[in-house]
């Protein structure tokens, strides 16, 4: 066994005090909510957190997971790794078939534990660029632009800016007046980083790519230290359970929290949404909770639409496929995102030491490395995922002066424009304004290619062997859909569990692969900087599967690898309920309430139209955020609005 896997399952090293009102164990359960809050998530949790508030708002959230141990291997920022060690993921949850990945299909890790993926995830804590979010207003969404959003990113975060002589020594400059401060979610930065990381940040600036003055203020282009979602000090996890539940339940008898429930299907009267049914995963038994305001899903970008679908909400002739009863037509499950990812593997003969994955091969230095955690909360352990990344338009992507490739901006700008909505969806049964939107996204996409201001690329390296490229803006997209066999479940305490099917799309559109295709030339490019050679020592690099080391490959023939090599997703999924124009495709509208039913809003990052040029978690914070407000302007509540 894995050194680390043993101290996952020791002692916590930090956990809140307080009772908690966990429906069950310290509360009964009320006969009616005002507000009943399907998933415990990153989403759920904040806005369950500012509508109680109000002490007159009565909430419940009834969550498939149960609460964390806040067991090392959640709590250690190095200990958690994401790849489903810990008991806390959805079970078989994997995609269909790949048609543009060689037919693959791949596991889907989807959290199935109060905090969401907030509770797993790599903590990376970065927002989009100004583009992003004005690209979502420019599709029919008013407030909900860079401005609309600005201040509830600000909201949600307590950031703590680096430690003066740490900031010297890696050059991270920031602005304070950037970001928030005595906000829920911790934004900080570890007190330790790995040495060769210099070969990446100092590479990138020999290939002229610049620092922005802090990332966070909406212009991202180039270096960019992400802050992580890491309490300052003890540097653990900060996250959705910690700051929105565990912070205030002890102190609010109006927010209940019902875990290990599973949530079925919304329940209507007509075309009113009245209220949850939810089924135990101890006993199997089910009810119904009725709902006095509105009905707030929150499970997720996979499971939000197909509790919908299963519900009635859904497109026609997918409800007609289910035999399930419609209550509207819907495009509820298209326009599915994710960051798909490519990567090239460094062979390093004598890099600076430690590098980030020395610890799992090495016990005894895993060893010193966490003593050192303990004492001081210092060293490799307190790093999540990573922080050092770079943000890439278009135009720098493609700027390093020797990097041979026949790919330019007005190629890729062709290939987005011919691609077609039939190379994206080929099904005819698509909705036609599932095909509109699209159509719409393109538009605003080119636009985006072409902008020195937008980037197009992420690549992200935290000394480990792999260096990756994200695509940040595909032109693909995928779907999700209920299947029969969700409708009966495999057995009475799994009702509800059961995955949709999911279908990434990923390389669908042709323009998406010439990014890939110049992220791995730029990559070998700064591989052979000064910089990158100081940090690491001499190096080949080789793509997985291997290409030839003289990286004099065509286009094609990397292209033809990508097909091999790329992962369809970062779990960074959205999309499947988008917040669009009806007549785009929108499943809900810009007051996040779904179309053509009463009191049923959607919050959690299935109603994000465009994928963001970021990590998604403190977009998901800040949608919530916003979400929070417009429901409590709806009904009058003026506690805590911006
Ligand atoms: C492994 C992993 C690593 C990631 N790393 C990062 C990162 O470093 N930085 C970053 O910015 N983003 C990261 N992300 C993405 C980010 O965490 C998510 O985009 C965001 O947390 C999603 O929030 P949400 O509220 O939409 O969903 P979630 O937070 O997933 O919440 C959904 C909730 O619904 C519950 N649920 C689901 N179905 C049901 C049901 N039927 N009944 C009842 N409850 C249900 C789940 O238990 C869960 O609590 C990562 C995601 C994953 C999975």
């Amino acid at each position: 066994m894995r050194f680390e896997l043993l101290v996952f399952a020791t002692a916590a090293c930090a956990r809140p005090s307080g009772r908690v009102r966990v429906v069950g164990l310290d509360v009964a359960l009320g006969a009616s909510y005002d507000f009943v809050i399907a998933g415990g998530g990153t989403s759920g949790l904040t806005v369950a957190d500012r509508l109680t508030e109000d002490p007159n708002v009565s909430v419940l959230v009834i969550d498939a997971g149960p609460l964390d141990d806040q067991s090392n291997g959640i709590m250690i920022p190095g200990l958690n790794n994401g790849t489903g060690d810990l008991p806390y993921w959805f079970p078989g949850v994997t995609s269909l078939p790949e048609p543009g990945l060689d037919n693959r299909t791949f596991n889907v890790p989807t959290p199935r534990v109060v905090g969401g993926a907030s509770t797993i995830n790599g903590m990376v804590y970065d927002r989009g660029a100004t583009a992003d979010y004005d690209a979502w207003e420019q599709l029919g969404n008013p407030g909900w632009g860079w401005d609309g959003i600005y201040p509830y990113f600000k909201k949600a975060e307590n950031y703590s800016a680096p430690d003066p002589d740490f900031a010297a020594q890696w050059n991270i400059s920031f602005d304070l007046f950037a970001n928030g401060a005595g906000g829920p979610i911790e934004a900080s930065f570890p007190p330790f980083y790995f040495p060769a990381a210099v070969g990446f940040t100092q590479g990138l600036a020999e290939l002229s790519i610049p620092t922005p003055k802090d990332p966070g203020s909406g212009y991202k282009n180039g270096i960019c230290w992400a802050p992580s979602a890491i309490v300052p000090g003890t540097y653990t996890r900060s996250y959705a359970r910690s700051s929105h539940y565990d912070r205030v339940a002890a102190t609010r008898p109006n927010y209940h929290l019902l875990t290990l429930h599973t949530v079925v299907q919304v329940v209507f009267e007509n075309q009113r949404a009245i209220g949850i049914e939810y089924v135990s995963r101890e006993t199997g038994k089910s009810a119904i909770m009725r709902a006095n305001k509105e009905v707030i899903m929150a499970t997720g970008t996979f499971f939000t639409p197909k509790i919908l679908q299963l519900s009635g909400v859904g497109p026609k002739h997918l409800l007609e496929d289910l035999g399930v009863e419609p209550i509207v037509d819907l495009p509820v499950g298209y326009n599915f995102q994710d960051h798909l990812f490519t990567a090239t593997k460094w062979n390093y003969s004598d890099p600076l030491r430690p590098i980030f994955t020395d610890r799992q091969s090495n016990n005894t230095l895993a060893l010193a490395n966490l003593h050192e955690y303990f004492a001081s909360h210092n060293g490799p352990y307190a790093v999540g995922a990573g922080n050092t990344l770079a943000f890439l338009p278009t135009d720098l992507l493609l700027s390093p002066g020797n990097m041979t490739t026949n790919i330019t901006t007005s190629s890729i700008l062709l290939l987005a424009r011919s691609t077609t909505h039939k190379d994206i969806y080929p099904l005819p049964n698509t909705p036609p304004t599932v095909v509109a939107g699209w159509m719409a996204q393109r538009e605003i996409l080119v636009q985006l290619y072409a902008s020195s201001s937008a980037p197009t690329i992420e690549l992200a390296y935290n000394t480990s062997p792999f260096m990756v490229a994200y695509l940040l803006r595909p032109l693909s997209r995928g779907v999700v859909a209920a299947t029969k066999s969700n409708l009966t479940g495999s057995n009475a305490t799994e009702l509800g569990s059961e995955p949709p099917t999911i279908q990434y799309g990923s390389l669908l559109a042709a323009s998406d692969m010439p990014f890939l295709v110049a992220s791995i030339r730029f990559m070998r490019e700064l591989i052979k900087t000064p910089a990158a050679r100081a940090a690491f020592g001499e190096q080949t690099f080789e793509e997985i599967p291997v290409l030839r080391s003289d990286g004099r490959e065509t286009d094609d023939e990397i292209a033809a690898l990508q097909r091999l090599q790329v992962l369809p997703a970062d779990s960074h999924p959205v999309g499947t309920c988008s917040m669009l124009p009806r007549h785009l495709g929108g499943v809900v509208s810009p007051e996040l309430e779904v179309y053509g039913v009463e009191r049923l809003r959607v919050v959690d990052a299935s109603v994000i139209p465009l994928i963001p040029a970021a990590h998604p978690m403190s977009t998901v914070y800040a949608v919530a955020e916003k979400a929070a407000d417009l429901i409590k302007k709806r009904y009058g509540i003026t506690i805590g609005v911006l």
